[in-house]
């Protein structure tokens, strides 16, 4: 049976058109909802007007003057490097079937945004509007902070200057700045997010995909803080290569659930001991087994959580499925993740029903997760925007906590082996064998995709 993403149900294209002056994180927003889309299978793409910009006019002859508003050559730069983003972004609804494409601008004055609105409704293309606004200066310099460390327009630059800098460029695009307005804007779908989410104004959102992408704003917080995944330990049927099933877990993985709380507090370092975590496990035995050394009082088990369904093949091993569903076994491998188990599900299925997960986790501070191979990738490549066809062959070993730190334009990755002896259960494509990988060549890899799509898509 097929699939169908939102995006099939109601035939929607939405071109979320992001607003506000520079360094107020509109950039961050729309490579997080980029992600977050793509994770969902919705085709999703981020345009960002000064990666255009500067094809244009090269990154090194441009200081804040030319963001002056009585600067006409700026002006003129400036708006055809919009038109020039809008004309690819309608390209690419067309050809390659877009369903949600983002224009990462300041867009911050009315006239822009009508020519946006009416080249949308010409092209069938629902507008929605995103404001990013902010009085907070902590957060502002922040973001300041950000851009100046990362944009290519201030490499090479003196740090001083930059900020200089860039403070001077913000001071003129307050001269024309134009926020989303209740009364005027009456007409319009936007939404309009005051200092992150202390309050959020929302304005005629139709569409049940407008709707998933302000809900998911909503719920996206700056607190600093930190995300760990582990594997149960090795668990009985680990040890007999068998899939599936609520085994218990094996002697060496009751070892690794003891220094669990050691591995934990190493990772948190001396300064962050009293760290309170709240830890996830799903409903099954082994990771209810691998929890249970923690000295933290809040566990919660979620259903969602639970291993990939093998349905006909739970509980057999590789070899075992090979032979018995010769047919099956090489559809799996042929395409991993919309495989579906007989009575079983797929790694597509699991997504769909991890999706309450991700909203809570981006609402949630510190969290441990303690859950299963299938679902921990499906975790993880929404955290480090790994591609759907790559995150099934992903090895996530046992024994090993994973910590993911969430930073403005990244995410850090680290990892602490716990020195205690399991089988691998990675098998590897084309082969019913189980052997040994490792994610950290993946973990830096795919930093680096998500360091690249941002550095295109930062002012
Ligand atoms: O998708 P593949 O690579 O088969 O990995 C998922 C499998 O990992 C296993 C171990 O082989 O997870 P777990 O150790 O959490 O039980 C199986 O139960 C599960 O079917």
């Amino acid at each position: 049976m097929p699939v169908y993403s939102i995006s099939h149900i109601e035939n929607v294209r939405v071109c979320v058109v992001m607003v506000g002056l520079p360094a107020r994180g509109k950039s961050l927003i729309a490579q997080k909802i980029v992600r977050y889309l793509s994770w969902l299978s919705i085709n999703s793409k981020c345009f960002n007007v000064g990666a255009y910009r500067r094809a244009l006019v090269s990154a090194k002859g441009v200081d804040a003057t030319f963001f002056d508003p009585r600067n006409k050559v700026g002006l003129e730069y400036r708006e055809s490097a919009a038109d020039a983003a809008i004309e690819d972004m309608m390209k690419w609804f067309v050809e390659e079937n877009g369903v949600v494409g983002i224009l990462d601008a300041t867009n911050s004055r009315v006239e822009r945004r009508e020519r946006i609105l009416h080249i949308c409704r010409a092209n069938y293309i629902e507008p929605m509007f995103l404001e990013s606004w902010s009085d907070d200066q902590a957060l502002i310099l922040q973001n300041i902070f950000d851009v100046k460390t990362t944009s290519p327009d201030y490499v090479d630059k003196d740090e001083s200057f930059a900020t200089h800098d860039f403070l001077q460029r913000i001071e003129y695009y307050k001269e024309t700045y134009q926020t989303m307005d209740k009364a005027r804007d009456v007409d319009l779908t936007f939404v309009k997010l005051i200092n992150v989410n202390s309050q959020i104004i929302i304005n005629r959102i139709e569409s049940y995909l407008e709707s998933r992408i302000v809900y998911y704003v909503m719920n996206l917080h700056i607190k600093p803080r930190c995300i760990w995944l582990s594997r149960h330990g090795e668990s009985q049927y680990n040890l007999t290569g068998r899939i599936g099933g609520d085994a218990n877990l094996s002697e060496r993985g009751w070892r690794y659930a003891k220094k669990l709380p050691e591995l934990v507090l190493n990772s948190l370092g001396e300064e962050n001991k009293h760290t309170n975590l709240t830890i996830w496990t799903s409903t099954l035995a082994r990771t209810q087994q691998t929890a249970s050394f923690l000295p933290y009082k809040k566990k919660l088990q979620w259903k969602a959580l639970d291993e990939l369904d093998a349905g006909e093949c739970d509980g057999m091993t590789y070899e075992e499925i090979e032979a018995k569903f010769p047919e099956d076994f090489k559809a799996r491998d042929d395409n991993k993740y919309e495989y579906r188990y007989r009575g079983g599900e797929s790694y597509r299925d699991i997504v769909i029903r991890l999706e309450p997960i991700i909203m809570e986790l981006e609402r949630q501070e510190n969290i441990l997760i303690i859950t299963h191979q299938a679902v921990l990738r499906c975790i993880y490549a929404y955290f480090m925007n790994v591609p759907q066809e790559e995150s099934p062959w992903m090895s996530i070993p046992l024994h090993t906590l994973i910590k993911l730190d969430p930073r403005a334009y990244s995410t850090i990755v680290s990892q602490m082996k716990a020195d205690i002896p399991a089988v691998s259960t990675y098998k590897e494509r084309g082969t019913s064998q189980l052997g040994e990988s490792s994610i950290s060549s993946y973990a830096s890899k795919s930093r680096d995709l998500i360091n690249n799509s941002l550095s295109l898509a930062k002012k």
